[in-house]
């Protein structure tokens, strides 16, 4: 019986986490769970689930909680995350919020030794260079959710990472594929917001349309497979059913295929190196779907994606800018204080104005997060 941290379990990958859990009772056990304030979502789970630990966001929150529920403790914000994943019950952390607030959670959880599950793709853009030397240092392996990843890892198996020629990522291309770049101008909230294939939290769905989602997992791909950037390679594939591939020396690529459902790769991290039976999951069909596309990435099409493999190669502090005034930039899109091409404008200019800085620690990674989020929202004015 595994014990699960999950972080962010009123999310989108938070919920499929538990419908995970919910279809093994015999193999996890939710010891902790974690979200920010939306207790109308997270009172019902924690009353299934009735788990030792919850963390939520603040105070407010916390008081809120405690006048519905009289079991468990109740931990608040960054320092609770790493109370909860540090627990000695808990044998894996699922890492599922959104953002570079999941970053110390990680970090503490693999000083600990606890094996992670990381859904949080963030942490490894700020940081990919400081939670891998210390997933090296105390011998804790990473296992990836996001489902291009799971897809290298699976396509890895047994292999020599020596013989890897290139990692081939695909990308849907998201809500906005088929337009050009002067139809951009004016698209609304809901528009980014109508993924063609996959259903997921607000922030990676815009990423998606921007195709920043790809740029974070080129440098996501780039640090859990010690990969260089010139051997990763994005292909757009619009029906999300390759989810990657890798090319060996010999020019045999391995992928992985399945119909798009995040539970596929959440199970897996969960699991592995073992399979269980996944009967919520719709089986591939490729009769049906019949044929597959393939296109040629366009960098001036899609300046987020040259942009992230530009801070990706110049690397120290660049990626962690990147990630932040990203982050920012697609709030202040969500909350319809921006355009969707003003996105990439406040990225663009972010990393203009910034002076890297090489092999930054944890502290200044930290204060860089948070002043890039300020001359983002500075910009504005
Ligand atoms: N959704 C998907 O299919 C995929 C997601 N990912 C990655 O997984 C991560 C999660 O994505 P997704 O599930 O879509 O995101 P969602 O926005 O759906 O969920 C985010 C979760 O994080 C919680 N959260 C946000 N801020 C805080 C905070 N300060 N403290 C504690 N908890 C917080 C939210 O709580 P609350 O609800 O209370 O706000 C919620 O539970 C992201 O890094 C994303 O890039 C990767 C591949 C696929
Ligand atoms: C499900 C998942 O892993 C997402 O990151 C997904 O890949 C988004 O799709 P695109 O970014 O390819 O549109
Ligand atoms: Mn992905």
């Amino acid at each position: 019986m595994k014990q699960v941290a999950l972080l962010g379990a009123t999310g989108s990958i938070g919920i499929q986490t538990l419908d995970v859990i919910r279809l093994h009772p015999e193999e996890f056990s939710l010891y902790a769970l974690a979200f920010g304030r939306n207790l109308e979502k997270a009172l019902p789970l924690i009353k299934e689930f009735k788990p030792e630990v919850i963390v939520v966001q603040d105070e407010p929150t916390k008081e809120r909680l405690q006048s519905e529920i009289h079991h468990g403790q109740i931990l608040i914000g960054g320092e609770g995350l790493i109370e909860a994943s540090v627990a000695d019950p808990v044998d894996v952390v699922v890492n599922a919020v959104m953002g570079s607030i999941g970053l110390p959670a990680t970090l503490k959880a693999i000083q600990a030794k606890k094996l992670i599950a990381i859904a949080n793709k963030e942490t490894l853009v700020t940081a990919g260079h400081l939670v891998m030397q210390e997933a090296k240092k105390h011998n804790v392996e990473l296992l990836p959710v996001d489902s291009e990843h799971s897809a290298i890892y699976q396509s890895l198996n047994g292999e020599n990472k020596k013989d890897i020629h290139k990692l081939i990522i695909t990308a849907s291309g998201g809500s906005f594929r088929d337009k050009k770049r002067e139809e951009l101008v004016g698209v609304t909230v809901k528009d980014a917001l109508n993924h063609p294939n996959w259903s997921m939290g607000a922030k990676i769905t815009i990423d998606s349309a921007s195709m920043m989602n790809k740029g974070l997992e080129v440098i996501e791909a780039h640090w859990l497979f010690d990969v260089p950037y010139d051997q990763i390679h994005v292909i757009l594939h619009r029906e999300s059913v390759i989810h990657s591939m890798v090319e060996y020396v010999d020019r045999s690529v391995m992928a992985q295929l399945g119909t798009p459902d995040m539970k596929v790769p959440i199970q897996y991290a969960l699991t592995y190196p073992n399979r269980l039976d996944l009967p919520i999951t719709k089986q591939l069909d490729l009769e049906e779907i019949a044929t597959l596309h393939f296109e040629k990435m366009d960098m001036e099409r899609f300046p987020c994606l040259r942009m992230a493999y530009e801070a990706g190669r110049t690397g120290g502090s660049m990626p962690a800018v990147l990630n932040a005034a990203n982050e920012e930039a697609v709030q202040l899109f969500l909350e319809e204080k921006i355009s969707f091409l003003e996105i990439e404008q406040l990225i663009e200019r972010a990393l203009e104005s910034h002076e890297r800085i090489h092999n930054p620690d944890l502290s200044t990674i930290l204060s860089i997060d948070e002043e890039t989020r300020k001359r983002v929202r500075f910009h504005l004015n």
